[in-house]
């Protein structure tokens, strides 16, 4: 295969994910995705319940962590013990929950979206599940609220409007001491990241802040390429 058609065929398939906004796996190889689901730990019931009634309930339930990413996240987080997390885009409350099985004992974790229509989701579960009394769900814009919380953070994760994400980074970092991690979804975009002249706004400022992040010396990073792309960085 040349390389244009090697190019082209790239790009048949980001289109393709993009329209299904389903992750490479799930696209193109749905028994490695199966197989992944199968050899990871256990979702805890909350969990299952919460992705099941997100699913019935809201317009976009592919906005959701789900099953693998969320066992990523309460991998981390329990790897860092975190008093202070800070999530950008709650949504139901799915990586919410998932990051708060790392919470120090007198941890707290603070989640902002604008959407107040659907609060009542993440909040129902919120009340019910373990860590209600460290959750802090704020419900506004993310841009206003983050300057409005004077905490430094031992762990962010950024899934929000993509439009704002490098304005969301510069917030953060100066928030952020040595060891603390930073973790941003999709920054993959589907694959349009491999676009050379994106002309979408998203893909623009994706590809701004990946590239922003692999040049910061404050930082060493990987992306991980499960499911939309993961950045994965660590203040020095
Ligand atoms: C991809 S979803 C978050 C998924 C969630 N983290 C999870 O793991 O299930 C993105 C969320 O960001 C919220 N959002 C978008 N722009 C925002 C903003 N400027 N401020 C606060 N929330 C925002 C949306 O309302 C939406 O619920």
């Amino acid at each position: 295969m040349s390389i244009k058609d090697k190019k082209n065929s790239q790009q048949n398939l980001v289109f393709l994910n993009k329209q299904k906004c389903m992750s490479f796996f799930e696209e193109n190889c749905p028994e490695i995705d199966r197989y992944l689901e199968n050899h990871a730990s256990a979702e805890p019931e909350i969990l299952k319940k919460l992705r099941r009634e997100t699913y019935q309930k809201t317009t976009q339930p592919h906005m959701i962590s789900g099953y693998q990413q969320g066992r990523l996240l309460s991998i981390i987080s329990k790897m860092i013990s975190p008093k202070s997390i800070l999530e950008i885009g709650t949504f139901t409350g799915y990586a919410t929950l998932s990051l708060a099985e790392g919470l120090a004992k007198d941890g707290t974790i603070y989640t902002i979206d604008k959407n107040e229509e659907l609060a009542y989701l993440p909040e129902k579960y919120f009340a019910e599940s373990e860590f209600a009394s460290q959750i802090n769900f704020i419900k506004g814009d993310a841009l206003q609220e983050i300057s409005k919380l004077n905490i430094d953070w031992d762990l962010v994760f950024i899934d929000a409007d993509k439009e704002n994400y490098v304005q969301y980074f510069n917030l953060i970092k100066p928030k952020m001491k040595s060891g603390s991690i930073l973790l941003i979804d999709n920054i993959l975009w589907y694959g349009k990241v491999l676009e050379d002249n994106p002309k979408l706004e998203s893909t623009k400022i994706i590809k701004e802040l990946n590239e922003l992040i692999a040049q910061d010396q404050d930082f060493e990073n990987l992306i991980l390429p499960l499911r939309d792309g993961i950045q994965l960085a660590r203040k020095i």
